[in-house]
Formats: structure tokens, sequence, C-alpha cells
């Protein structure tokens, strides 16, 4: 028996007024990057400058407007790298650097010193104001608590006034989930009147869930109710900074969004404490599969994931939303049935809104281009294969002939597991198109007599591997093979279903064509599939491969 009662329940808000719930999210919030502070300072090797200068360029890139670098006060690592940002001139004009920092002065002076030569930049200042470090990590009273925020605030006042640039405060009260609401707005408004911000000089007011504490919508109440009762709101941007810890920072975000959030600070992939900061990509890919322009440039994920890999070290979870190398694709025989389905109506209803079952969005929209929707397995079904038939190679196989086709992939995957495309491919040769013994067509003629309304045909074919011809009459080329083969064989065989298109285009093209057959001495049926450059000769190849499949020659030597 697991100890739960080790456990206590976090409080929830008594909150009936909230209005969260019948909000909908239609913009873009405004995005700050934190990967160069939370998310490094939880990587197990944190960046070096080299590394932390490529990933500020890729953020820059991918068109984060403010990015929090670092802490400078923390290490010379982090003090360089902002240095090496100011003096390279890599922080374009309209991005706004962000920095962190405790509310001690010796920290704030180094911070200011990092700074110099940034034309804007955010101070972020903090001091956690939860029940719990209140009490264990400072030992101190609330009044001393909001004191330190208050002192942060005129500290950084101070250095910005003599601070040849513009400087936004941000200001977190540290592990807001675990604070009283009450009291967290209290050092909150505190903060504000100790800045005063204007309509036009706005601060930032930073609520983060730097410890995932409640189920989403209690973050979200939390969100609303200090939107509500905050001093002086309109100078203030309402941020929010959502960790993971229960696995619902997502969630908690837009939930957040929905309570009056006007700013997110997360990170790429989530990465940053513990489970992560909340994960910035998919917070917007979310809002593009709604049709929201998410303001980020993200049509490149294969490149965030490249860059993103290789400098933190850490890897993309092959379920992790829109980015694993999984999350497109389907192994599932219902789901490619539909898939398939869903990709031909897409095509055939000329449809402008991507709609495709199990697939919230196209993935080449985000460049994931060349990977497979589907992929074959033991659990695959027929639609699946007939989908990489046509994709891959440009077979379109006629309905009743997926099931066969089918059956004999699902019997190598049971054995195998996965079946990659080229083994299917081969597959299909070996059972239909080279499907040459012991019937083996060689050549043809046919002469169409128009006004007896007739085909005359002579076929050259080997059988097991003695050449041997027939002539033969029909009323086209099929029936006239078909009755000539019926006597030569003395076999009795009955054409079910004939189908053919083109498989590429140009002059060259090939031509695919499929023959249902039906056996009526045994009652069998199945198919045959001929290719050629000439559409007649396809068909002829058809008949042979389905007369070899249905074993005819073998039944009646
Ligand atoms: C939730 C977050 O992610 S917050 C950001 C966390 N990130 C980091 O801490 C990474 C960078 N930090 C560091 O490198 C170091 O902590 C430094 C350089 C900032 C400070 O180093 P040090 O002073 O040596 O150590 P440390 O951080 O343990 O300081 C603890 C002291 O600061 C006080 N303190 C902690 N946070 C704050 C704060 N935000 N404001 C004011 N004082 C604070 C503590 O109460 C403690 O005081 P005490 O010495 O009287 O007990
Ligand atoms: C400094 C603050 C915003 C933080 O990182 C957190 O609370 O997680």
């Amino acid at each position: 028996m697991m100890n739960y009662k080790r456990y206590k329940k976090n409080p929830v808000v008594y909150y009936p007024e909230r209005q969260w719930p019948n909000n909908e999210i239609n913009k873009a919030p405004i995005w700050c990057s934190v990967d160069l502070r939370d998310g490094n300072q939880a990587l197990i090797e944190p960046m070096v400058v080299e590394e932390k200068i490529e990933f500020f360029k890729l953020l820059v890139k991918l068109g984060f407007k403010e990015i929090e670098v670092g802490f400078p006060s923390a290490s010379q690592i982090e003090f360089d790298f902002l240095r090496h940002l100011v003096e390279r001139r890599l922080i374009p004009d309209d991005v706004t650097v962000q920095v962190l920092v405790q509310c001690r002065e010796h920290l704030i002076k180094r911070t200011f010193e990092a700074l110099e030569g940034v034309p804007k930049a955010i101070v972020h200042i903090y001091n956690s104001t939860s029940v719990l470090q209140r009490d264990v990590v400072f030992k101190m009273s609330k009044e001393e608590i909001k004191q330190i925020a208050i002192n942060g605030t005129k500290l950084v006042k101070e250095y910005a006034k003599d601070f040849d640039g513009e400087i936004i405060l941000e200001y977190s009260p540290e592990s807001f989930t675990g604070t009283e609401l009450d009291y967290a707005l209290e050092v909150c408004n505190a903060v504000i009147d100790t800045w005063g911000p204007t309509p036009e000089k706005k601060m930032i007011i930073n609520l983060p869930a730097t410890v995932e504490m409640n189920t989403p919508n209690v973050y979200a109440d939390q969100i609303e109710w200090m939107n509500k009762n905050l001093k002086n709101r309109e100078s203030v941007i309402l941020s929010i900074h959502p960790h993971n810890d229960r696995g619902t920072g997502i969630a908690a975000a837009e939930l957040a969004l929905l309570a009056g959030a006007e700013r997110v600070e997360g990170t790429l992939f989530g990465n940053g404490e513990r489970t992560g900061n909340v994960d910035i990509l998919t917070i917007a890919y979310n809002m593009f599969s709604q049709g929201i322009d998410p303001e980020l440039e993200l049509s490149d994920i294969n490149e965030i994931i490249e860059v993103y890999e290789r400098v933190t070290k850490m890897k993309v979870h092959e379920r992790h939303p829109y980015a694993g190398k999984l999350v497109f694709t389907a192994f599932s025989g219902s789901h490619q049935d539909a898939i398939n389905k869903g990709m031909h109506a897409l095509i055939e209803r000329n449809n402008p809104h991507w709609e495709v079952p199990y697939l919230p969005i196209d993935p080449s929209d985000i460049g994931r281009k060349y990977e497979p929707i589907v992929r074959i397995n033991s659990q695959s079904g027929k639609g699946g294969v007939a989908f990489i038939m046509e994709t891959y190679f440009g077979f379109k196989l006629p309905k009743g002939m997926h099931k066969e086709f089918a059956d004999i992939i699902q019997a190598i995957s049971e054995k195998q597991g996965e079946v990659a495309p080229e083994q299917i491919m081969e597959e299909f040769k070996k059972n239909y198109i080279e499907k040459k013994e012991p019937l083996h067509f060689r050549k043809c003629k046919f002469d169409d007599h128009t006004e007896e309304g007739c085909t005359h045909a002579v076929v050259h074919y080997t059988d097991n591997g003695i050449e041997k011809s027939f002539e033969a009459t029909g009323n086209g080329p099929i029936d006239a093979v078909q009755n000539g083969l019926q006597k030569e064989l003395n076999i009795n065989v009955k054409i079910l279903d004939y189908s053919e298109h083109a498989l590429s285009g140009g002059s060259g093209a090939h031509a695919a064509a499929y023959i249902h057959m039906l056996d009526l001495n045994t009652g069998k049926a199945t198919y045959g599939v001929g290719v050629s450059s000439n559409i007649t000769r396809a068909s002829i190849r058809a008949i042979f491969s389905a007369l070899n499949r249905l074993g005819v020659r073998d039944d009646n030597k």
C-alpha cells in the first residue's frame, strides 16, 4: 500500500465568479523564451557561450521578440554571453533581452554591468513568496518577504536611472502557486506602487507556476483573480510562467490565456527544471492548428529539433506533440484506413481546410515532409497497405484487391514486425507483377475487325518453359486472349473485374492493369497485375499473372 497519506491536498481557489471558461483563445500572446536561463539552468551540462549564441540566433529566427538570455550575475559564462551579444551586435533592434536576478544589491549591480550598451532590456527580479519557502527557506514574516520585493524594485529603479537605455521591470512572486492569493496580490501591488508604471511605460507582473501544484483550472482561477484585482492594471502586462510537474503545463498555460494572461514564458520542447517549463512550441502549434496566427515562424520543426538536441544534449521524445518522430504516423489499421480515405476526400473535394482523421495538421506545413504517415506492422490493415502502394509507388489497387494483398503483408509482419515500403513493393512484384511461371506471356498481335465487331489475337507464351502460341477471337483483346487460353489450357475462368491506370506521366508512361479472375472449376478467385508501357500488353500480363496465382495450369495438367 503506497503511503498516500504523507501528502495533503493543495488548496484550491474559491472563485465562483470565474469567467475564463466562457472565453476562447483568439490571438497569440507575447512570447518570451526562457531557454537560455530556466532551460539552461536545468541542463546536465549547461550550454557554453558558443552554444548559447547559436540557440539565441535560432530563437531570433523563430521570431521571439523577448528572450531571457540568462542570469548574468550568477557566473562568468552567463555574464560573458550577454557581453558577446552586445559586443558582436547580435541583438536585433526589435528584440528585447531579459535578464533574471535576485533582489540583492551586488547581484543587481553586476547585472547592470552586463547590460551596458543594451538599448532596451527587461530586468526580471524575483523572490519566493510561498508559505513553505517563507517558513523553511527565508524564515521571514510576510512583511519581511514583501520588503525583499520592494527593496529589489527600488534597487532596479536606482540603477535604471543611471543606465543609458530603457529598462522594463518584471517582477515574479516566485512559487506563486504555493502563495496565498491575497498575499501574492499584496506583494505585486507593492512592487507596482514602488516602480510606478504607466500605460505608456508598462511593467510586467509574471505569475509563475514554479511548481505545478493543482489541476490547470485552479491556475486559471488564480490568474483571473489576479487579473481582476491587480492595481494600475492598464500599466501592467500580465505574464505567466508555467512548469509541468503534473504534466499539465500546456493546459495550464492555455487556460491561463483564457483567464487574461497576455504573455507566456516558456521554452522549446518544454526543457527546464524537473519536468520542464511549458513548451511554447506546442502552445503555438495548437494555435496554428486552430487557424490562429501563432506569431512565430515555426515552419521547419526539423531544424528546430536539430539545433535544440545538439546544443542542449537533450532528446525530443518520439511522442512529443508536433515534433516527435512518431506523431504523424499511424500503425493501426482503422487509423490508416481513415487517413487514406481522408487524404483522397481532401483532394477530391478540393477542400481549402485541412480535414484528415487522426492528423490534426498537415505534417508538411511544419516541415515534416519526408516521413511516413503510415507504417505497416501486424496491427495494420488493408487501407494502410493500399496507402503505401499508392503514395510510394503509384499503384492504385482496386478496392477488392486491398484485403488479398494486405493478408500477404500481414503474414510477413506477424513474423518479422514492421514491414518497410520497399519490402511491400518487393512482395507486390513477387506475388503479382513477376508471377510469370508456369505461364509466361511473351508477345501478342491484335487485329481489329471493325465490320465484324471482333478482335483477332495471336499470342506467344511459354508453358513450363516450352514455347507455345495460339490464335483466338473475341469482342476485344482481353476477351480474345481469355477465349484462347480457355481452349489451349482446357480451363474454365471468368474475369470478374478489370481496371487500369497510368503509373507515371510523360511519353514513357507505364500503365498498370488489374484483373480479378474466378476459376469456375475450383471457385477460387484472385487478382493479377500487369505493367507495361502499352495498356493492352499490361492487361494480358495481368491475365497471365492471375492464371499463375490461381494455379490453373497445375490443376489442369
Ligand atoms: C525558480 C527559479 O528558477 S529561480 C532562478 C534560479 N536560478 C539560479 O539560482 C541560478 C543562478 N543562481 C546562482 O548562481 C546563485 O544562486 C547566485 C549567484 C544567484 C547567488 O549565489 P549565493 O548567494 O552564493 O547563493 P544562494 O543562491 O544560495 O543564496 C541564498 C541566499 O539568498 C537569499 N535569496 C534567495 N533568493 C533570493 C531572492 N530572490 N532575492 C533575495 N534574496 C534571495 C536566500 O534567502 C539566501 O539567504 P541567506 O544566505 O541569508 O540564507
Ligand atoms: C524566476 C521564476 C519566474 C522562475 O523561473 C520560476 O518561478 O519558475
